[in-house]
């Protein structure tokens, strides 16, 4: 990928037919052992053995300032904090560094900003004019342990603040009791609650013990109609790894092979470096190729990695680091 490949690319969600998702078939899953020791011998590949050229480095930094959902969810977060992260998704890079990588024409976003329900009125106003999405934790997030009713309502009430998608959490004590009849319900309600918003299903991979329990609660969200699964909130004590998320894409590919319906994917949590991002971007490459390095399959869930992104490209056309405080936050 070079940077001139980006410039025709489109940063808004495009028109491919959501997951409608399918009956609950235990079938797909059940037995389905995963080894980790394999997992993660092939996670580490991705970081050891693959390179790619320093000029086509920098298109793929470019690529993942696209797929972030540039996020806060902090319980200080005010308005104030919420319009400088709408400023910063909409303008991701400084002009001169848009200008050294000759892409000031690009109209380069992030792909979506993500934060709390009671926060998307103000990140509606911030984005408006641009196709930026605006995503909403909801669900009771981070651990979702209210009662059903209370969250979808939840959720309708952000739709009708203006969130384009709709981050919810799943109910960890389904998968630890393997209940997947209770997680494909719980899950479809909330589908249905999003309406026309997307549902990401943030699986919080930390606190599911296994690789089998991440594979069957991933097939279990894609059938009950999620748009995305996600690994995790950014609040558990273990969040994105490389083996959990290649289960995961693992067990969306499955699933497209046997539905023909395509699912989105989203790492999130304690992705900090622009070496993290081009990681991950190997992976769906890798596992799923080229379609899934497009925000409307692809988005990476990070509070705190656009810095070291635009630190890693203002030194590729400079060729010297600037300072941090030169770089707004973010
Ligand atoms: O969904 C996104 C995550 O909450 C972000 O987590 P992070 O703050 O560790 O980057």
């Amino acid at each position: 990928m070079t940077t001139a490949e980006l410039t025709d690319q489109p940063n808004a969600l495009s028109n491919h037919p959501r997951n409608p998702g399918i009956p609950l078939d235990p079938a797909m899953f059940e037995g389905r052992a995963v080894n980790r020791s394999a997992a993660e011998r092939r996670a580490a590949t991705l970081t050891t053995r693959r390179s790619v050229k320093k000029t086509h480095q920098a298109a793929w930094l470019v690529n993942a300032i696209r797929c972030i959902d540039l996020t806060t969810l902090a319980g200080d977060d005010t308005e104030g904090r919420v319009q400088r992260l709408c400023a910063k998704a909409r303008q991701p890079l400084a002009p001169r560094i848009l200008d050294g990588l000759g892409i000031a024409e690009m109209g380069l976003t992030t792909g979506a900003v993500c934060v709390y329900p009671t926060m998307v009125p103000h990140a509606v106003k911030a984005l408006r004019g641009t196709n930026i999405p605006v995503a909403s934790v909801a669900t009771g997030f981070p651990a979702g342990l209210m009662p059903l009713n209370l969250r979808l309502e939840e959720i309708r009430w952000t739709v009708d603040q203006g969130a384009d998608e709709i981050d919810i959490v799943i109910t960890r004590e389904h998968v630890l009791k393997r209940d997947w009849a209770a997680l494909y319900d719980e899950v479809a309600a909330m589908r249905e609650a999003c309406g026309q918003a997307h549902l990401k299903a943030i699986l919080a991979t930390g606190d599911i013990a296994t690789l089998r329990n991440v594979y069957a609660a991933s097939m279990v969200a894609m059938q009950a109609g999620a748009d995305f699964i996600k690994t995790s909130t950014g609040k558990e004590g273990v969040n994105a790894t490389l083996p959990v998320s290649l289960t995961m894409v693992r067990a969306l590919r499955d699933y497209g092979d046997a539905t023909g319906h395509r699912v989105g994917f989203k790492p999130a949590g304690g992705m900090k470096s622009a070496k993290d991002a081009l990681a991950w971007q190997y992976l769906m490459k890798e596992e799923l190729g080229n379609d899934w390095l497009q925000p409307d399959l692809f988005r990476l869930g990070a509070s705190s990695m656009l810095g070291d992104i635009e630190r890693q490209l203002e030194h590729h056309v400079t060729g010297r680091y600037a300072a941090a405080h030169r770089h707004s936050l973010a």
